[in-house]
């Protein structure tokens, strides 16, 4: 088991170096491996600097072999041939380096997926591999899960760490928001069934390797975008290459291909088109190692600029673990009375809320729920639904002076409607003990026998600490923050205050979460989810961004585009930060790479003008204005270009995989401050690296 739990505990603690062997070897053998042209195909810019590398290579060669003597030196053809190839492999080096922490936390994962024996609960074994959804498995404490399933029976304490790195164990238990189970993680104490979920093969783990290892990536709406845009451009400079040679001709200077290929390949933005697909990737994997699995690029983008998030109270701003702590009848009925009706109503209620009612009458009021009746034939469970917001039974009268009862428990508005309904009379006690609970932020049940108002049972929930820090960091973020909740108005608000989110929506309904989601996306705004519950899967889907709570339901997992495994419901602070830092790191590097091409213009166009001024010493000839860098020798600027042209992107294979710095600061201060750095920046740093290169290159080694 140590295997397992040092391959994600290096995940939160940011994993391996990218410069560390194990890493940077397989980087650099994919790297040649990559320059399969049908690999390049996907990248049109890099592939029209493979072609180049091609064509100037044939030439170098046949040069060398006397085939053909340019008017070039040789060395000339040979070393922007070399340069061109290793500019290639450079962007495929990139690329490999993004992947390459992903392809290492995959083998750990698949280290893990032993495969174990499975045991039925209605008898027998099956190999977990075999396991098909519906398939009902017990698992005893010490016990790995055998896959993917839902709770259906019992409470177990679950060490997750395998998936999540996280040493705390967590409780997974039948009927509420905290069902879902995972393959691969084990009980420590007690004993549960599961009931599979997941066809074989397709487990969360399977999905879990396929996306730290890249495998299930494609390139979003935006990359393709900005891919069609690079090709474009290189389609432009590959026509005005073309025909530039007719005009140099009419000027008296000879060009060779060779400086024509390496003009073309300096204009192109190579060094975009080289960290593009790096960028994208690297964002996925800074995710990953905050424990949040992107199920999809485009939401990691969409969460960049996200407007508004909806988070739903129980289970993602409270604990979520409400218990029954107290009986309030109204006046006329003893508290036993209303701790019995509560506890028949609760005794088919499989949610944790139900059971702790149950619990409550039991060790609190010593009732026997052995004893109760419900077990009577003909006893009808009325399950809790979240449109109902109701739960109870109907238990069968027994003769004349024992008439069937219709025991109901649930939001203090249902309860209060059914009685209206049933032509009784809601007590004015009933609303003061209902917003009395609400009042400390509890959850009322109101109990009703039939007609008959009986009392309120109060659920109690705390909030989970450090909330209203993190709200007001989203605030500055620009992002708006609505709790939406099943729960009545009073507790709602009495939440929303504790925890200081924005805006708060009660009373809601699943189709109430779903039509609030779609006012907001119709409004113009991109809007996120976090949520757990079954109730919340129709929200989470709708989204733009559905970031559901790992220890939800599996509903809601399916439901989302992310999955947080530390269920930790300001997490999407970090999900934000990560999608802007990627947004802005792909801005930031296009800038750069596009004002460092116009700079590379003055190094070649003089070059090409050239042999007017370089012919005849003493004359600077017409054009030798453009020559501002002042470099050495036309071959000497032309080859310091594409050495600089090259380097650059390796140089930059830091950011691309860090990221952009992000600071909470506004979009047009940010907008500035990126167009003076990597702009402005952009435009410079050729003249001074070209420079450079060409004392090198000219000064030094002569050429
Ligand atoms: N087991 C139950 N039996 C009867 N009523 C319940 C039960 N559980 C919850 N309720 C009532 O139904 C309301 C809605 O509960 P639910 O858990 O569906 O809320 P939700 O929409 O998921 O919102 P959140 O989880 O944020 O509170 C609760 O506020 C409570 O009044
Ligand atoms: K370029
Ligand atoms: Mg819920």
């Amino acid at each position: 088991m140590s295997t397992v739990a040092s391959a994600p505990g290096a995940r939160r603690t940011g994993g391996a170096s990218v410069l560390s062997p194990a890493i940077l070897r397989p980087a650099l053998v994919e790297s040649v491996v990559k320059l399969d042209p049908r690999i390049q195909f996907r990248n049109p810019v890099m592939l029209v600097v493979e072609l180049g590398a091609v064509v100037t290579t044939g030439i170098w060669l046949a040069q060398a072999t006397g085939l053909s003597d340019g008017d070039q030196p040789a060395w000339f053809a040979a070393t922007v041939a070399i340069w061109l190839w290793l500019t290639v492999v450079f962007g495929n080096l990139a690329e490999a380096l993004a992947e390459g922490r992903g392809k290492a936390q995959a083998d750990a994962l698949r280290a893990m997926r032993t495969d174990t024996v499975a045991r039925l609960a209605d008898g027998g074994t099956r190999p977990a591999s075999a396991l098909r959804p519906g398939d009902r498995v017990v698992v005893d404490a010490g016990e790995t899960i055998p896959g993917d399933g839902t709770v259906v029976e019992g409470i177990a304490s679950v060490d997750e760490s395998a998936i999540t790195g996280e040493s705390a164990p967590v409780i997974r238990e039948a009927g509420g928001d905290r069902s879902a189970v995972t393959g691969g993680t084990r009980v420590l104490s007690d004993r549960i069934v599961v009931e599979i979920t997941q066809e074989p093969g397709g487990s969360f783990l399977d999905r879990m390797i396929a996306l730290v290892e890249g495998a299930a990536r494609r390139r979003t709406p935006n990359e393709v975008a900005l891919g069609i845009l690079l090709a474009g451009l290189s389609l432009v400079f590959l026509v005005v290459v073309a025909t530039l040679r007719p005009f140099v001709d009419f000027a008296g200077s000879g060009v060779s291909t060779v400086t024509l290929v390496a003009l073309l390949v300096a204009l192109i933005p190579t060094t975009i088109g080289a960290l593009l697909s790096a960028i994208g990737i690297a964002g996925m994997d800074r995710l990953v190692r905050r424990n949040v699995l992107a199920l999809s690029g485009r939401a990691v983008e969409a969460s960049g600029d996200v407007d508004v998030l909806l988070l739903d109270k129980t289970g993602t701003i409270t604990f979520g673990n409400r218990r029954a702590t107290a009986f309030l009848p109204v006046a006329g009925v003893t508290e036993r009375e209303l701790a019995e009706a509560a506890m028949l109503a609760s005794l088919a209620d499989g949610t944790p809320e139900g059971r702790s009612v149950v619990d409550l009458a039991r060790d609190g009021h010593g009732l026997d729920p052995s004893a109760a009746g419900a077990q009577r034939a003909g006893v009808e469970a009325i399950p809790f639904t979240a449109e109902t917001r109701m739960s109870g039974v109907d238990l069968p009268g027994t003769g004349p002076d024992e008439p069937t009862r219709e025991l109901r428990k649930g939001a203090g508005d249902a309860v209060v409607a059914r009685v209206g309904d049933l032509g009784g009379t809601v007590p004015d006690e009933l609303r003061r003990l209902l917003d009395g609970v609400a009042q400390e932020g509890g959850t009322p049940l109101a109990v009703a026998d039939g007609a008959r108002v009986l009392g309120v049972v109060h659920l109690k929930d705390v909030v989970k600490p450090g909330m209203r820090e993190r709200f007001d960091r989203l605030r500055a973020m620009g992002i708006r923050t609505i709790m939406v909740t099943g729960d009545n108005r009073i507790t709602a608000a009495r939440i929303a205050e504790e925890a200081g989110v924005d805006d708060v929506l009660a009373e809601a309904t699943p189709e109430r979460k779903l039509e609030l989601i779609r006012e907001q996306q119709r409004g113009g705004r991109l809007v996120a989810m976090t949520g757990d519950g079954t109730n919340d899967a129709p929200a989470l889907a709708q989204a733009d961004v559905g970031v559901a709570m790992s220890s939800g339901t599996q509903a809601a997992r399916e439901a989302g585009n992310m999955v947080d495994l530390d269920s930790d419901p300001t997490k999407l602070i970090e999900i934000v930060e990560v999608g802007k830092q990627l947004l802005i790191t792909r801005g930031a590097l296009t800038t750069f790479s596009i004002a460092n091409d116009v700079a590379k213009y003055f190094a070649i166009l003089p070059a090409i003008f050239a042999t007017a001024w370089a012919t005849r010493p003493g004359d600077d000839g017409p054009l030798a204005s453009l020559n501002v860098m002042d470099l050495g020798t036309p071959s000497s600027a032309i080859v310091s270009a594409i050495v600089f042209n090259a380097i650059v992107i390796p140089l930059l294979v830091p950011i691309a995989l860090r990221g952009v710095a992000y600071r909470p600061v506004g979009a047009t201060a940010l907008l500035r401050r990126n167009l003076l750095v990597y702009g402005l920046g952009g435009l410079i740093a050729p003249f001074i690296g070209i420079k450079l290169i060409d004392l090198v290159v000219h000064g030094v080694l002569g050429a």
